[in-house]
This record gives C-alpha cells, sequence and structure tokens, in this order.
C-alpha cells in the first residue's frame, strides 16, 4: 500500500500545484501567527480551492471557537489539525468545524509520550506524533527537529497517525521502516528555508516516502 503523505505549511499557489501533481495525499496551512509559514483564513481558503484531489489540513493551534468558525467560513477544510495543549473533549468540540475529522498532534520524546495518546482515543479521527518541541520554541511544530522514530514501532493509538520531525528526501524512508508509520507529514524537509517551499524537495520527498521497499523476512 502507497504510503500516505501530508506536505504541510504550503503557503503560495506553486507549491500546491507542484504538490498535487506530485501526488500528495493531504496538504497542510498553518494558522498560527507565529510560524514562518502563516496563512489567515482567507488564505488558507483561497490555496485550498486548489487542492484537486488532495484534502486539506487546517492546522491550529489551541483555536478559541471564533477562529474555528472563521476557519470554516473561510477555508472549509476537510481536516482540522490541532497542534496546541487542546483536550481531548475540546477536540471532540472542533469536529463541527470540520468535513471530515480532527488530528491531534502530540510530541514525542519517550514512550511515556506515547502512552498519553491514549487520552483522545475516540475523541479524533487521526494522530500526527511529533517531535516535541522544546520549551523555549517560538511554535510547537515545523521545527524540522528529529527524534527516535522507532519509539513508534507496534504501537497502535486506536487510530490512523502519521510521522512528523525531521523528516526529509534523505530519512523518510528509514523513518518509516523504523516507526512503521503509514504516513508522513513535512514541513522543513521540503523547504528552500523556514516559509519558503522549494518544487524539487517536494517531488523528491513524495517519491522517496513511496519508494517500494524490499519485503522484510
Ligand atoms: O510548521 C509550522 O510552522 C507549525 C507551526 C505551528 C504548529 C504546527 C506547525 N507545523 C505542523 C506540522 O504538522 C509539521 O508537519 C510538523 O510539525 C513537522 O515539521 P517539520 O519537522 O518541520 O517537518
Amino acid at each position: 500500500m502507497s504510503t500516505i503523505v501530508k506536505i504541510c505549511g504550503l503557503n503560495d499557489r506553486v507549491s500546491v500545484e507542484t504538490a498535487v501533481a506530485a501526488g500528495a495525499d493531504y496538504l497542510g496551512f498553518i494558522i498560527f501567527p507565529r510560524s514562518p509559514r502563516a496563512l489567515s483564513p482567507t488564505e488558507a481558503g483561497a490555496l485550498a480551492a486548489h487542492k484537486g484531489a488532495a484534502r486539506s489540513v487546517a492546522v491550529l493551534v489551541d483555536p478559541d471557537d471564533a477562529l474555528l468558525g472563521e476557519v470554516l467560513a473561510r477555508m472549509a477544510p476537510d481536516i482540522i489539525q490541532l497542534h496546541g495543549d487542546e483536550s481531548p473533549a475540546r477536540c471532540l468540540d472542533a469536529r463541527a468545524y470540520a468535513g471530515e475529522g480532527v488530528w491531534k498532534a502530540l510530541g514525542v520524546s519517550a514512550a511515556d509520550d506515547l502512552e498519553r495518546a491514549t487520552r483522545w482515543r475516540g475523541c479524533v479521527d487521526g494522530f500526527v506524533f511529533d517531535a516535541k518541541p522544546p520549551a523555549d520554541a517560538s511554535r510547537p511544530g515545523g521545527l524540522g527537529v528529529g527524534w527516535d522514530y522507532s519509539l513508534l514501532s507496534g504501537f497502535d493509538p486506536g487510530a490512523p497517525w502519521l510521522l512528523a520531525g525531521g523528516l526529509s528526501v534523505d530519512n523518510v524512508a528509514d523513518a518509516i521502516a523504523q516507526s512503521g508509520a503509514r504516513g508522513v507529514d513535512v514541513v522543513s524537509g521540503v523547504e528552500a528555508r523556514p516559509g519558503v517551499k522549494d518544487a524539487d524537495k517536494i517531488r523528491a520527498f513524495i517519491a522517496a516516502a513511496r519508494k517500494p521497499r524490499p519485503l522484510a523476512c
């Protein structure tokens, strides 16, 4: 089965069209002012209109109801990805604002962090397991930091999940092999510099994530 790929932090039309043409399954749009890829709900909606067969993901950090309502009105995302400190109950609330569901992003640096994920079981439609950001980070994601992906091997959080954090064309195949991920999510690894996507890197990343791997004995 083909690896599911989310290209995230898209903020210009050429990059959206490149990701769609290369076969990305999900396109992520960051609606968080402190990100170098930040968009307004209106800007995200204008880009998401070019999603083709892909699905749009609004990435939000502890949004209030007013912002969720604005995102629904201006963008109508297929998926809402919550990347802050949202509780399971808050994730359930957010489902009313997404066409297909809500994903919870969780930072992982040790096995305990994965056990925490069971709190969200039944309240979300998917997970994004990402690097745990340092306490003084200006944003909770899109930092290009890798982690011990093998912590995920054999782990079942009770919903589909994506692997994220420090992925690039150079390590995505190994990261999939170590973690058993069926899907991957990338921001920094497909950029020329923070906030500027690189079309060649987008294409190469998707190809590398989907390159056939030999069967394990
Ligand atoms: O990318 C950002 O700037 C960002 C800001 C605030 C919340 C989330 C953000 N990114 C979300 C993602 O899903 C990224 O794909 C994930 O953190 C991995 O990023 P990277 O290590 O740079 O590939």
